[in-house]
């Protein structure tokens, strides 16, 4: 694997969750594959998981992981070729990108959208000047329109809870939120679903809430929340704001928000949601407290996923 970015780097998805779920039972067993290099990773934006998973699964392979807030800590950087840079960027991606690939054997970066300006979002001008320039493999974090660590460690978390002869039925629900978010976690999590192909995959949010195509791809689209949850075995809840009305929220009604009278017709569902989540506005505390919430060990499967990912790199430099 040359590069993380999307589930098209990734020969076979069955045979990477084998390989998360091998070092699941064995963290350190390659932990010399990884000794004298560095991978570096790079934030433009918050992170609890991606940061910290990251950086265990780095040290689980023998690697040094360095963590640089580029938002915070380094120089205003400019992202568009052929400016003038009379303005307030004080360095061009072209040098910060080239020069940390200097530093660095792996470059892991977060870039998550403005949600302003589509086409700069859905063509992953960021991420891609960061590729373009790093000349070392590029592992996303989060970028504007994916998330494939998150969504590797939902299929990793899906595979190892569900062991009957049938596909079991995947729910991806909306629900509300008080900020805009990226439609990254679900553009990225339909990808992979669909990728996978081992689930019956739904998706329900409400009228005008419809992803890219491109990445809802094959799921089915069920506007009436409760037909879409009758029977699920996994329900996956996020919220992200319009992609045809860009960025906006169109949608604030509360009875999307899931809670246990909304989960009473699926097949007692485990929960899940990559976190962070506002409690009671996205999932009720009764849900999230309750004994079908597996959002920590889905946390926790971040280190498998992220170390199968750093190894698949590290064995083809
Ligand atoms: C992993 C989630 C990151 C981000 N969440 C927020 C709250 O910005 C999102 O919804 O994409
Ligand atoms: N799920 C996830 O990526 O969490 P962070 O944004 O805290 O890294």
């Amino acid at each position: 694997m040359k590069q993380f970015i999307s589930v098209e780097d990734v020969p076979s998805v069955p045979r990477l969750v084998d390989i998360a779920l091998d070092y699941k039972k064995q963290p350190f067993k390659d932990k010399k594959l990884g000794e004298n290099k560095t991978l570096g990773m790079i934030f433009l934006n918050p992170s609890l998981r991606t940061r910290l998973s990251t950086q265990v699964a780095a040290k689980n392979l023998g690697m040094e992981a360095v963590v640089f807030n580029i938002d915070k800590e380094g120089w205003q950087l400019e992202m568009n070729d052929g400016v003038i840079m009379n303005g307030s960027t004080s360095e061009h991606v072209k040098e910060a990108a080239a020069v940390m690939g200097q530093y660095f054997d792996i470059m892991a970066i977060r870039t998550f959208p403005g949600l302003k300006d589509k086409e700069a979002d859905y063509t992953e001008k960021y991420i891609n000047q960061f590729i373009k320039y790093a000349g070392v493999p590029v592992v996303s974090l989060e970028s504007a329109t994916l998330h494939p660590l998150q969504s590797l460690t939902d299929v990793i978390t899906i595979k190892e809870r569900w062991n009957q002869p049938r596909r079991p039925k995947v729910v991806m629900t909306w629900a509300p939120h008080v900020k805009a978010l990226p439609q990254a976690v679900p553009n990225s999590f339909a990808q992979w679903m669909n990728g996978w192909g081992e689930v019956d995959f739904v998706i329900t949010h409400p009228h005008g809430y419809e992803l890219d195509p491109k990445f809802s791809g094959s799921a089915q689209i069920e506007y009436n929340q409760d037909k879409a949850l009758e029977g699920a075995d996994f329900v996956y809840v996020k919220n992200w704001s319009n992609y045809n009305d860009y960025g906006k929220i169109t949608c604030t009604d509360p009875s999307w928000m899931v809670d246990n009278a909304k989960l009473r017709g699926t097949n007692d569902a485990k929960i899940m949601h990559c976190l962070p989540v506002r409690r009671n506005v996205v999932i009720a505390d009764e849900v999230l407290d309750g004994p079908n919430s597996i959002v920590i060990p889905e946390a926790g499967n971040r280190v498998w996923a992220a170390q199968a990912v750093l190894s698949e790199i590290l064995k083809n430099k």
